[in-house]
């Protein structure tokens, strides 16, 4: 199949991005944060998610978060929701998109959401016929979909039991994630079949981490196969508090030079994409974890630095 030549990024750098970091992020810097995503052309940003705060202290402020964003017309606002208490205090908050958040292993299910695979479709089914009913779209994320922290290998066949409940109670997009990167591309490349026995092609996005430095791999194999949805984390911020030792998301601007190299647009600015990461990397005190970025970072320095002949 041919590359496709456009392809959706969701930057989910404030809300997976940020959710596991221990120190605190005050909204307003969250808030900064997804101003300067959307400046630099991301059309979807994951804000933040209504979850327990005791189980994720991190994404506590969530309602001040989502209140505070200075919306841009043609950007979609996105929000995790594990469960009717959780939709009801995010509908408040007017998201354009939820997401509900199973797993492809029982053992990561049990750590993540405290309840088996079957309950949590009894959890979501109710929540998703709720947005649906207020016209909010409804995006399902498969964690773990080809390794568990707690299981080990994931079978394809476990993503497809997890794409087909979600597809029964009305999940209208499936986001295939390799939770802790451990993925290789025919692995995830089977994991993606396994979901597209029961969503298009236009109803599937990947969600890569980058452990094992594999995700620019990974999202190149599945372009491959004509997949155009991805998600990222600007700066290669991340990781779930349930899943130990997995690193951060693929860094949105690694994927965005990669995907602009290869004559796929974006409409994402890469230098103010840059910028925005600098600017949440600068709060975090450390540096973005973005080769791209980082080589041009070191380049405007060199530039700066240059002395005239
Ligand atoms: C799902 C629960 C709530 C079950 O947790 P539980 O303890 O089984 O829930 P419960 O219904 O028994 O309620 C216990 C307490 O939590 C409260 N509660 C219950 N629900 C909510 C809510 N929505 N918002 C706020 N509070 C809530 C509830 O009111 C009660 O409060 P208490 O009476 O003790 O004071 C919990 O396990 C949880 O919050 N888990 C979230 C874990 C999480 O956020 N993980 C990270 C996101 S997933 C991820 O990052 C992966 C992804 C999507 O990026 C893709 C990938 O890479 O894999």
């Amino acid at each position: 199949m041919a590359y496709p030549t456009r392809v959706k990024l969701v930057d989910v750098g404030p809300r997976d991005g940020l959710q596991n970091e221990k120190q605190p992020v005050p909204a307003a810097v969250k808030i900064e944060l997804v101003h300067r995503l959307q400046d630099a052309g991301l059309k979807e940003i994951e804000v933040t998610s209504f979850v327990s705060p005791k189980w994720v202290p991190q994404m506590a402020d969530n309602a001040e978060v989502m209140a505070g964003i200075r919306r841009q017309p043609g950007v979609r606002y996105s929000v995790l929701v594990p469960n009717m208490k959780g939709f009801e205090a995010a509908l408040a908050s007017k998201p354009d998109e939820i997401v509900v958040f199973g797993a492809a292993s029982e053992a990561f299910s049990q750590r993540n959401i405290n309840c088996s695979i079957a309950e949590s479709m009894e959890r979501f089914a109710p929540v998703v016929a709720a947005a649906r009913a207020n016209g909010i779209y409804v995006r399902g994320a498969i964690s773990v979909a080809v390794g568990c922290p707690y299981q080990g290998e994931v079978s394809p066949a476990g993503v497809e039991l997890v794409a087909r409940l979600m597809k029964e109670i009305g999940v209208q997009h499936c986001g295939v994630a390799d939770t802790i990167g451990v993925g290789t591309p025919r692995k995830v490349q089977a994991a993606m079949e396994a979901a597209l026995k029961h969503y298009a092609l236009d109803d599937i996005s990947g969600h890569f981490h980058d452990t094992y430095g594999m995700a620019l791999v990974n999202t190149a194999a599945c372009l491959e196969m004509g997949i155009w949805q991805y998600d990222a984390s600007v700066a290669g911020l991340g990781g779930c508090p349930y899943a130990k030792g997995a690193t951060g998301n693929v860094a949105t601007e690694d994927v965005v030079y990669m995907l602009h190299g290869m004559g796929i647009a974006t409409g994402i600015d890469l230098d103010k994409l840059i910028d925005a990461g600098k600017y949440i990397s600068d709060f975090l005190d450390r540096k973005p974890n973005s080769r791209a970025a980082t080589a041009i970072l070191n380049k405007r320095n060199n530039e700066a630095c240059a002395v005239p002949s």
